[in-house]
């Protein structure tokens, strides 16, 4: 990261949806612009799987005179997700009650759990009301469960390639992470570098969900014949690596792979599609051609069953990760949506 975020740690215990409990909690996140006086001008922002509470590593543009969610109109609130290695709790950090980090003592949590953090986030700073809530792939996660516990807390939502609940199918790509990480004896000892040729394994299949065959062959073509050594084969490698150098430790990828499976916005609300209807935001809702992991045709049936929902479908060779790279798109479709 390249700046500090601001951290609010929590006393007390920090009850979790699967049955645990954190002896406490801190939170890392970043603020941008200035609350006006009305409370009426805040932007939260939900970071998906890898990414951080500062936008300015994985969505620098949004900081941006030219972003609709530009800074000098809005007051915009990043934190960092429950699990994650980047300054909120996780297993990364110490037991208070053994002087250790968790590691593999870290319990299971949810996605639910996430929201529940940054809801004490929220009373923290005093937010009342948020005008506009912007989240994708797993950040959108967030975005639907808060949305459908407090109905009238958003103003408005902008869902990029994400769904009110985990899919089979993707399910089982994290599943296939999670065999791999498993797959590596040490993954459940207590280090760093514990179970990392499982990370490297796990993030590899997960570049297989995020990108695509189009952008593959576009990017790592050889330029010559050959029968080793290739382009395609030296880059997925190097994806791991950099996961690991990137602090995404074994256990804890696979407790945030299991998080997500846990999404459904649905459950004890009497099934998806009743919470999908309990959302009372204005929603903007985008979805990428080329997705292999949020098809076009789920986010069709999605918005089909919000009530108040913009439907837009942006054109991408990245794929999943389009929500990353097409910030450009992105900013257009949510000024038209913003007006
Ligand atoms: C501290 C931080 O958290 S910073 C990271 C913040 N980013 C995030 O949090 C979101 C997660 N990031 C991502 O998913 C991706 O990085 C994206 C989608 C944002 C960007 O994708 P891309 O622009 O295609 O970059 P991608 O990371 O896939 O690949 C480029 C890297 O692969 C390397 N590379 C490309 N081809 C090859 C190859 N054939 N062999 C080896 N390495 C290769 C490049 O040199 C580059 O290396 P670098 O990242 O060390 O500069
Ligand atoms: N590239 C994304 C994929 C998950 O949305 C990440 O690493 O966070």
């Amino acid at each position: 990261m390249s700046e500090n975020p601001e951290i609010l740690k929590i006393g007390g215990g920090f009850a979790l949806e699967r049955g645990g409990e954190l002896p406490e909690l801190q939170i890392a996140y970043h603020t941008w612009g200035e609350l006006n006086e009305a409370k009426d001008n805040v932007v939260w922002v939900f970071h998906a799987l890898t990414a951080n509470s500062n936008l300015a590593d994985w969505w620098g543009d949004i900081l941006t005179p030219e972003s609709a969610l530009s800074p000098e109109k809005y007051f915009i609130v990043c934190a960092n997700i429950l699990g994650s290695p980047y300054g909120t709790t996780s297993p990364l950090t110490t037991n208070p009650e053994t002087g250790e980090p968790y590691y593999s003592d870290f319990p299971l949590y949810t996605i639910r759990d996430m929201v529940h953090a940054h809801k004490l986030l929220r009373d923290h700073l005093g937010i009342k009301k948020v005008a506009i809530g912007l989240g994708g792939s797993m950040g959108g996660f967030q975005a639907y469960e808060w949305a459908v516990q407090e109905p009238e807390f958003f103003e408005k939502l902008i869902l990029v390639v994400t769904g009110p609940k985990e899919s089979p199918w993707r399910i089982a790509v994290h599943s296939s992470q999670r065999v791999a990480i498993e797959a590596d004896p040490t993954w459940k000892e207590s280090h760093m570098r514990a179970g990392e040729h499982g990370v490297a394994a796990a993030r590899a299949i997960g570049m297989l969900s995020y990108r695509n065959h189009t952008i593959f062959n576009k990017t790592q073509a050889d330029a010559e014949p050959q029968v080793d050594d290739f382009r395609a084969d030296s880059y997925i490698r190097y994806q791991g690596k950099k996961l690991i150098d990137r602090k995404f430790q074994a256990y804890l990828l696979w407790l945030l792979t299991k998080a997500m499976d846990s999404h459904d916005i649905g459950r004890d609300r009497g099934g998806v599609e009743k919470a999908l209807g309990m959302i009372q935001a204005d929603v903007l809702q985008i979805s990428i051609d080329s997705d292999l992991l949020f098809a076009a045709d789920e986010q069709q049936w999605i918005a089909s069953h919000i009530p108040n929902v913009t439907y837009r479908e942006i054109h991408s060779l990245y794929g999943h990760d389009g929500f990353l790279t097409e910030f450009g798109k992105i900013n257009v479709l949510m000024k038209e949506f913003l007006g």
